[in-house]
């Protein structure tokens, strides 16, 4: 079997198509101008990058954006008393604080600060307790995008047995959680994992969110499986690669993620579908 390619870029530029026109609407109708605000702390050349992918995709669905950059040596407390100014100025509707953040900052100090109702990551307690609760919240931006990929191309998720490779805060905890929720049976594997390959190709769903290069291959992966690379490593020549020997594994998946091009523009697709959802919320207030 060859694989069928999950393309996210192409997925992420159809929906973004739709989400101009929803924001073209919201704008002349209700008067609501969706805007999300980023900040970076630091000059990291990769979280730069991503920063930059997020700003063309708002300029792109008509979301105006803020980028606030700080210095790597910016206190705790300034960057807190900046939270809540923008917690603070109603014509903001999501924040969004790039991480890692330097170690002289406590990152969930952080997260804490930012409103529930702008936390357009769905990375505040009260959010991810509401997505433990089943309750209807901000999804966490990357597993979101890859629920949307799976349900693009109609793979059941019901009684299906997951594997999450990987357990953060970010990626690989709220992806099991979103499954559940959807009725997978789900294992999390970590770096205390025994067993790895055996747990992994008896999985239906592999999602792999590790952030090491090639760790998992072809003799990973179940005939027939879905296999979500979650993974981005930049190898020295400068080329992004994910977690998955894509080679290997495409030839015994069903369906597969690319790297690039494939979970990567999803998670900035749903942090903007994260944004207007914000604005509209705020807006009802
Ligand atoms: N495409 C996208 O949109 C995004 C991509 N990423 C990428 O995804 C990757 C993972 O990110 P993130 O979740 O933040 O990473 P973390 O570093 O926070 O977590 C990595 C996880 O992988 C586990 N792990 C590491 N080595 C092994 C191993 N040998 N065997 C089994 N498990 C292992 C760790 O286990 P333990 O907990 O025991 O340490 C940990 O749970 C990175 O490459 C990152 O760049 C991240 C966010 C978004
Ligand atoms: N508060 C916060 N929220 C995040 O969502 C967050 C974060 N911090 N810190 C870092 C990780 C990583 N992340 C990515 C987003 C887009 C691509 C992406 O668009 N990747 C393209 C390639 C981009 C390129 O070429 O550099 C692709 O895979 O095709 C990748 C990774 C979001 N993260």
């Amino acid at each position: 079997m060859t694989a069928e390619l999950l393309n996210g870029r192409e997925l992420s530029d159809k929906l973004k198509e739709e989400m101009k026109q929803e924001v073209a609407a919201l704008k002349e109708q209700q008067h609501i101008h969706p805007h999300l605000t980023v900040i970076l702390v630091g000059d990291d050349p990769a979280s730069k990058s991503y920063v930059r992918g997020k700003e063309k995709a708002c300029d792109y669905t008509g979301i105006s954006s803020d980028l606030i950059e700080l210095p790597i040596s910016v206190s705790e407390q300034k960057l807190l008393q900046i939270i809540e100014e923008q917690n603070n100025n109603n014509d903001v509707h999501g924040i969004l604080v790039q991480l890692p953040l330097p170690d002289h900052i406590d990152e969930q100090k952080v997260i804490h600060a930012i409103s529930p109702l702008k936390d357009v990551d769905g990375f505040h307690p009260v959010n991810i307790g509401k997505l433990v609760n089943g309750e209807e919240t901000f999804l966490p931006c990357t597993p979101f995008g890859i629920l949307t990929m799976l349900e693009s191309k109609d793979i059941d998720i019901e009684g299906k047995h997951a594997v999450i490779i990987g357990r953060s805060n970010i990626v690989g905890k709220p992806m099991g959680l979103l499954l559940l929720e959807r009725n997978a049976t789900v294992t999390y594997c970590h770096s205390r994992t025994k067993n790895l390959r055996e747990i992994a190709s008896e999985a239906d769903i592999l999602v792999v969110a590790m952030g090491r290069q090639n760790a998992v291959d072809g003799s990973y992966v179940k005939e027939g499986a879905a296999v979500i690379d979650v993974g981005i490593n930049r190898m020295e020549n400068g080329k992004l690669t994910g977690d998955v020997d894509f080679e290997s594994a495409k030839e015994k998946a069903a369906y597969i993620t690319p790297v690039p091009r494939g979970v990567g523009p999803m998670t900035i697709t749903m942090l903007l579908k994260n944004t207007i959802k914000a604005a509209k919320g705020l807006a009802e207030k």
